[in-house]
């Protein structure tokens, strides 16, 4: 087993979805399952690790296909351990083909220490071929061609936590009702493993598939292009702000709304500060300013706040696509990645998402600003933000000016949370986030 962990440790050590990339990581491995019976000398494995190396353990999914000789694609090749070749299941075709299977006919596969289960939503997924997609991505993602023709994207969470994933418990409900704003979820895959800190055990999910959008243009690219080549942004951010306001609407539908009581303010103001403190000790020119923003939290806290809902909880460009047929539609719900999970499906106030879409805009031009040479696109997001916000109104009314403090405290707190991304994840891009905070503060002693 120490062969395993530690090929699999010094591999996952170089992927993009290893969330601790300054630290080594510290793998223990907490159990495995075989996903269906072992088939021409290939076994398709999940393992469960535990990474002691954070402060919390972290727990990450890493299935593999195991071959009795190496006739597997050498790019997907993670090397050699227990006498097998090891391969990135993601990149190789009998672990799409059985988690697929396992989603189609609702399948079980157990070990002594750990289980995964499928569970299907409308028509059953059988893959013909996949390819793993690539790019700057917390989770895998592969696209897979069904038997019918169709394509389906095959989601695979690496950082696995205890409790339901929203992503799936928000695609579930929004497909369900019959949205079009967003892919309709096919299935997905739910397991258990032992606690990486504990005697007991965790359970969530593992995987989900959903429809894939043939030809759709991701949101951060047609933006950033479009700022680079100055053209004009307003007509599209305005369909984006209305169909921002028409997934609320179809979210409040489906899902638990509530009035916000004094608890849910607080609970949220808590969660505003500790962000804040997290910040401040990760990159010390935040603590300068903690006093301004400080001040701002308070005064939203102060203020009315509308119906608590459903929310996307991590908008931004990267999380919208944009297709001919069907106009922008939502992925990836979820929630913000450096958030615990148990709070990132509460209820929520509709304008912490319209809060991150504002704060894309700026990074579009923050980016094209750090080019060589500089592009300043700073009148382009000025327009873009203007018209994404008359988009939103004209779907969901006054709600903008109606809780104005409130969403200059969701623009303040979300560049906060990215200044702590930025630190860890993309230290080249901090002055980004660290600008917006002196701006939103500046702006508002104006
Ligand atoms: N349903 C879909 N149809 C087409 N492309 C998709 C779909 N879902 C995701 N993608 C592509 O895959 C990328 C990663 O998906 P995402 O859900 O954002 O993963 P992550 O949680 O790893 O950020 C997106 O940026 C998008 O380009
Ligand atoms: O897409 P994820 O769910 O992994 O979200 C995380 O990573 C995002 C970057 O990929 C990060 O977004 C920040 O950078 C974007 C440009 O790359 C920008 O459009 C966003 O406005 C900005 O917040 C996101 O914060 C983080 O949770």
């Amino acid at each position: 087993m120490t062969e395993l962990t530690e090929l699999i440790g010094s591999w996952m050590r170089r992927q993009r979805w290893y969330s601790t990339k300054s630290v080594e990581p510290r793998l223990r491995l907490l159990a495995s399952v075989e996903m269906e019976p072992s088939r021409d000398g290939a076994r398709v494995l999940t393992h469960f690790f535990a990474d002691d190396a954070p402060r919390t353990p972290r727990v990450y999914q890493v299935p593999v296909v195991a071959r009795s000789s190496r006739d597997g694609d050498p790019a997907a090749l993670i090397g050699e351990a227990g006498g097998r070749h090891l391969y990135d299941g993601t990149a190789d075709e009998p672990y799409v083909a059985a988690l697929a299977a396992m989603m189609a006919g609702a399948g079980r596969a157990e070990s002594a220490d750990a289980s995964v289960r499928g569970h299907r939503l409308g028509d059953p997924v059988v893959v013909r071929s996949s390819r793993k997609l690539t790019g700057e991505q917390s989770n895998t993602s592969i696209v897979a061609e069904l038997d019918d023709g169709g394509l389906v994207l095959i989601k695979v969470f690496r950082v696995v936590q205890d409790g339901p994933n929203p992503d799936v418990s928000t695609l579930a409900a929004l497909t369900e009702g019959g949205s079009q704003r967003t892919p309709s979820l096919r299935g997905w895959v739910s397991g258990s493993w032992p606690e990486a800190g504990g005697p007991g055990r965790a359970s969530g999910e593992l995987a989900l598939a959903q429809d894939f959008l043939t030809g759709a243009e991701d949101g951060w690219e047609l933006a950033v292009s479009a700022a680079e080549h100055a053209e004009d942004f307003a007509e599209r951010a305005f369909a984006l702000g209305a169909g921002t306001a028409e997934l609320h609407v179809q979210l409040a539908r489906v899902l638990p709304t509530k009035p916000a009581v004094r608890e849910d303010v607080a609970l949220a103001l808590d969660g505003m500060f500790q962000r804040l403190t997290i910040a401040s000790t990760e990159v010390p020119a935040i603590a300068e300013s903690r006093a301004g923003i400080a001040a701002v939290y308070e005064i939203a806290a102060d203020s009315p706040h509308p119906l608590l809902q459903r929310i996307h909880g991590d908008l931004h460009l990267g999380q919208v696509l944009h297709s001919s047929a069907r106009g922008w539609q939502f992925i990836d719900f979820e929630g913000e990645p450096l958030r615990p999970l148990a709070e990132r499906a509460l209820p929520d106030a509709t304008l912490r998402d319209v809060a991150g879409m504002l704060r894309s805009f700026d990074y579009v031009a923050g980016s094209l600003a750090r080019r060589e040479p500089p592009i300043d696109a700073t009148a382009w997001a000025v327009r873009a933000r203007a018209s994404y916000l008359d988009g939103y109104s004209s779907v969901a009314g006054s709600v903008v000016t109606d809780f104005a403090h409130l969403l200059d405290a969701f623009e303040l707190d979300k560049a906060v949370y990215e200044v702590t991304y930025e630190s860890r994840h993309r230290p080249a891009w901090l002055p980004i986030p660290l600008a917006a905070v002196d701006r939103l503060l500046s702006a508002r002693v104006l």
